[in-house]
């Protein structure tokens, strides 16, 4: 499979490492200085690039009918463009906050325990993320995800960032040396707490869910999330 990779950063360069491990070629690294593209040697594109530049490089590769892997974060005003765009162009796009097999193990945790909690007035939820210095949006898109999985299944009516509103899913971001993403969901009660973590020691998850995306995206036509491709129910 050859992979064009958009965003040669941190996230590009682990990717590039998997995606060689399982035989894939790299065929272009796309980063904020290329000029020119060359879109007809690419059999699928993975952006993980930066907030202000993933709306403009999912569009490029619609139009240019190359299949995309998004888990550039920090951009979601667009997404329902993004979708419409891909179907406008009869194409093939994934955007996950995370890609990891373990985040999104625990996103279904998250919406299970949500829906217990759910009628449990004593609790009140609360979420903590915590990654490294460089990160350019908060609260994490993983964050987001795990909040509205959390409203999904509950009354609460959205989430903030520090102090929220008592219907409000308050959301703690940290920015701590080089942590890799670590996410807390709390739910406290005057006599209890109950809490689920996900740590990453590094990044390979999150790649290596990105690579095995894009393999399973390349026959397919539409707009698919991780739980399409890891068959989650
Ligand atoms: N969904 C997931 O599983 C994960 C998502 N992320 C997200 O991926 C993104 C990238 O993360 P990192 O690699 O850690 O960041 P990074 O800062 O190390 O790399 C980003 C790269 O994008 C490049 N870039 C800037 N403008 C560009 C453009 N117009 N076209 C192509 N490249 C451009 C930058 O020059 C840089 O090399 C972030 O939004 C982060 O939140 C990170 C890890 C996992
Ligand atoms: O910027 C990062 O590094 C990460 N970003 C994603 C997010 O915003 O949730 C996923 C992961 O936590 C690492």
């Amino acid at each position: 499979m050859n992979i064009a990779l958009f965003g040669y950063g941190k996230m590009g360069k682990m990717i590039e490492q998997i995606a060689l491990n399982r035989n894939h070629n790299i065929v272009a690294k796309i980063d904020v200085d290329t000029t020119e593209i060359n879109f007809s040697e690419i059999d699928v594109a993975i952006d993980f690039s930066m907030p202000n530049a993933a709306f403009n490089n999912i569009k490029m590769c619609m139009v240019n009918n190359i299949p995309l892997i998004c888990g550039t974060t920090g951009w979601l005003e667009d997404y329902e463009n993004a979708v419409r765009i891909c179907k406008e162009n009869n194409g093939a796009f994934i955007y996950a906050s995370n890609f990891s097999l373990g985040v999104n193990l625990f996103f279904e945790l998250n919406s299970y325990l949500a829906k217990m909690m759910g009628n449990l007035k004593q609790y009140q939820v609360s979420m903590e993320e915590i990654h490294h210095t460089q990160k350019l949006d908060a609260p994490s898109g993983t964050a987001i995800t795990l909040a509205e999985g959390v409203i999904n299944e509950t009354d609460y009516s959205g989430w903030k960032l520090d102090t929220a509103n008592a219907n409000e899913i308050p959301i703690t971001a940290k920015r701590i040396n080089d942590t890799p993403g670590t996410h807390t969901v709390n739910y406290n009660s005057e006599v209890d707490s109950i809490e689920i973590k996900h740590t990453a020691h590094n990044r390979e998850g999150f790649a290596l869910g990105a690579v095995v995306a894009a393999e399973w995206i390349l026959d397919k036509k539409g707009v698919f999330t991780m739980k399409d491709v890891l068959n989650l129910s």
